[in-house]
This record gives structure tokens, sequence and C-alpha cells, in this order.
């Protein structure tokens, strides 16, 4: 039996196709009540992870488990969890609700649990027509529909926004947040934070088939600090002159500018005067959750951004730190909430 928790728990896994590594030591854990983000740029590893936990893939190593238990151990697995996958493949003739039929006397559910899944996903009007005729939104919504046919607990989801128009995006995030507020798990993946950040209260950040970050959205949003840029007449003097002033998170920009947190525009300025250094531009960028996110998953780092980790020393990008309060998951180990460029 599994344990019914509605936990997703992946522990160092790992997989190689030939000499590609598409996932290495992969740790992370996502825990029911909440909508996790399982986000990495193209070809980071994520349908990968997803397809092992779904036991579609079969792992080199380690261990993907949903309450507890790998997929196959699961007895009715639809009952467990739902999925979405990409490019779901629907039989073009076959109308909506005949293909959820289908798939409902598959997994051994009544008729009316159909009908129940189409009003879920707002496909009622649009039950009779054959999926062919469907919108790339409309197939998203069918295969949503197919995904909760068993009621289940948890619900994984690779690139649901793809194919929906605006209106789509806020009915899925409406739909995903009633879903984990009723105690259920949600694992959302995709290689644009900004198109689910809205959506998302936690968030797993892997690039190069490692994890990154693991944590809460908010607490890596309140870990940000600002910067500051400026355009010297002598990078080098002023740098030097700052370092004097206790500043040490310089870093210098290829077009001769610094970029600089820890010092505000003001203290940067008085600086430079006693210094003797012109400067001919200055100003202090905000935070910015998608510029973090791409420090994380550029490989290598953008210049002038990120310097190289100290030897075994796995560091975050400058102006970054673990959010306050960030915690391993308990039981999930060989993981850091900050790692090296893969
Ligand atoms: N069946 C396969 N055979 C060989 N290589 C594969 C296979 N599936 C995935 N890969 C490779 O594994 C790596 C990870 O791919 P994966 O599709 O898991 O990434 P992803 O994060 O989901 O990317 P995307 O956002 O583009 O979907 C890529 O280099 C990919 O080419």
């Amino acid at each position: 039996m599994h344990d019914g928790s509605g936990r997703i728990a992946v522990h160092d896994l790992t997989k190689r196709f030939g000499p590609v590594m598409a996932v290495q030591n992969l740790s992370f854990a996502v825990e029911p009540g909440s909508v996790t983000g399982f986000l990495g740029p193209n070809g980071a590893g994520k349908t990968t992870t997803l397809r092992m936990l779904l036991g579609l893939v079969t792992p080199t190593a380690g261990t993907a488990t949903i309450n507890g238990r790998t997929h196959d151990q699961l007895g009715n697995p639809a009952r467990v969890v739902g999925a979405v996958l990409e490019n779901e493949g629907f039989h073009p003739r076959r109308a909506a609700r005949d293909h959820l039929r289908v798939y409902a006397a598959a997994i051994g559910v009544p008729d009316q649990r159909v009908d129940q899944v189409l009003g879920l996903v707002g496909l009622t009007p649009a039950a009779t027509r054959r999926a062919g005729e469907y919108s790339l939104g409309m197939r998203q919504r069918l295969a949503l529909a197919t995904a909760l046919l068993g009621d289940p607990q948890v619900l994984v989801l690779d690139e649901p926004a793809n194919g929906l128009d605006p209106e789509g995006i806020a009915w899925l995030r409406t739909f995903l947040r009633s879903y984990a507020s009723e105690g259920r798990t949600v694992l959302v993946s995709s290689h644009l934070l900004a198109e689910v950040e809205q959506t998302i209260d936690q968030v797993v950040i892997i690039n190069r088939g490692q994890t990154m970050y693991q944590g809460r959205v908010d607490h890596l949003r309140d870990a940000q600090q600002a910067r500051v840029v400026v355009r010297p007449a002598d990078a080098a003097a002023l740098a030097m002159a700052l370092r004097e002033d206790g500043v040490s998170d310089i870093q210098s920009t290829p077009d001769g500018g610094l970029v600089l947190t820890g010092a505000t525009p003001r203290r940067v300025g008085d600086v430079a005067l006693r210094a003797g250094v012109a400067i001919y531009g200055l100003h202090e960028e905000a935070a910015d959750l998608e510029r973090m996110f791409f420090q994380l998953t550029s490989s290598p780092p953008a210049p002038g951004w990120a310097p190289p980790p100290a030897p075994g020393q796995p560091q975050p990008p400058p102006g970054w730190g673990p959010p306050p309060g960030y915690q391993q998951h308990p039981g999930v180990t060989g993981q850091q909430g900050w790692g090296g460029q893969g």
C-alpha cells in the first residue's frame, strides 16, 4: 500500500540516453497543498524527470516516487496521479466525450465521471465535437479532463500553458490553485518562469539535469537585492575605491561599467567624487525574478555577471542568496538550495 500522503519525492535520480546525461543525481520533494513549478531551460531534463515519475522511462539510477511508491507499485495509478504530457494524441475523428469514455472504462470509473470532468475543464458545450476539430487550447483542456478522470490526488502537467491564450492561462491558474487548496499536489513544468509565476507557490529550478534551487517563490523574491549599475570614466579606480569603502560585490561589465550590490547609488556617487572618478551614468535596477531565473539556469553564466564558483564551493550568482528560512526537505539528501553550474 502507498502512504496516501500525496508527496512526490525524487531522490538521486539519474537518466542517461547513450552519451547524453539527461538527468543527473536530481533530488527534490513536492508537498501536497501547493502548486509547485518545475522550471528549467529547454533540455534541462524536466520532461525526462516527469516521465520517470510516471513510469514511462526507466531511471538509470535513483528513484522517483509518489506516496512513497514508484509508479508501477501504485496499484491503480490513475486514481493516484493524473498527468498531462506534451504532444498528447487524440483520435481526430472521436468526439471528446467518447474519448473520455474509453479512458474511463480503462481505469474503471463510471461514465458519469466523464460529464463531471468535461464540466470541470469547461468543455461541456463541445463534448460531442470531434477532437480533430479542437483548437490547441481545447485539446489541452481535453488532456486535463483525461488526467482528472480518476479524481487523482496528484496532478502532473508538462508545459500546460503551451497553446493557451491569456484567458485560458488565467482559467488554468484558478483551476490549479483551487485543486491544490483541496490538499492535493500539483506539479507544473515550464521553461518560462513568467508563464507560471502567478500560479505557483513553490519552485524547483533545474539546469543540466541538476537541482539549482528548491523552495518558496516568495522567499526567492525576498532574497533578491537591487543592484546599482554605474558607468565610470575609470572602472578600475572606482572599483578599488568602492572596495576600500567596504563594497565587496562588484562585477565589471564588457562595456566598461560596474554592477554592484550592497550600496545605494548615492553612496557610489559619493565614493566616485572622493576618488575623483567621473561618472557618466548611475542607476539602480530593481530585483527581478526573471533575471534571477536566467542567472540560475544560464550556463555558462551571462558575461560580467556571475563569478565562477570557487573550486568545490558552489555559489549563487552575485546579488542573490539562499532565501531566508530556506530548508532542505527532510528525507531528501544530496541536494543544495544553490548548486554549481552543472
Ligand atoms: N529518448 C531520448 N533519447 C535521447 N536523448 C533524449 C531522449 N529524451 C530526452 N533526451 C535528451 O535529454 C535532455 C533532456 O531533455 P528533456 O526533454 O527532458 O528536457 P526538458 O527540460 O523537458 O526540455 P524542454 O523544455 O525543451 O521540453 C536533452 O538533451 C534531450 O535531447
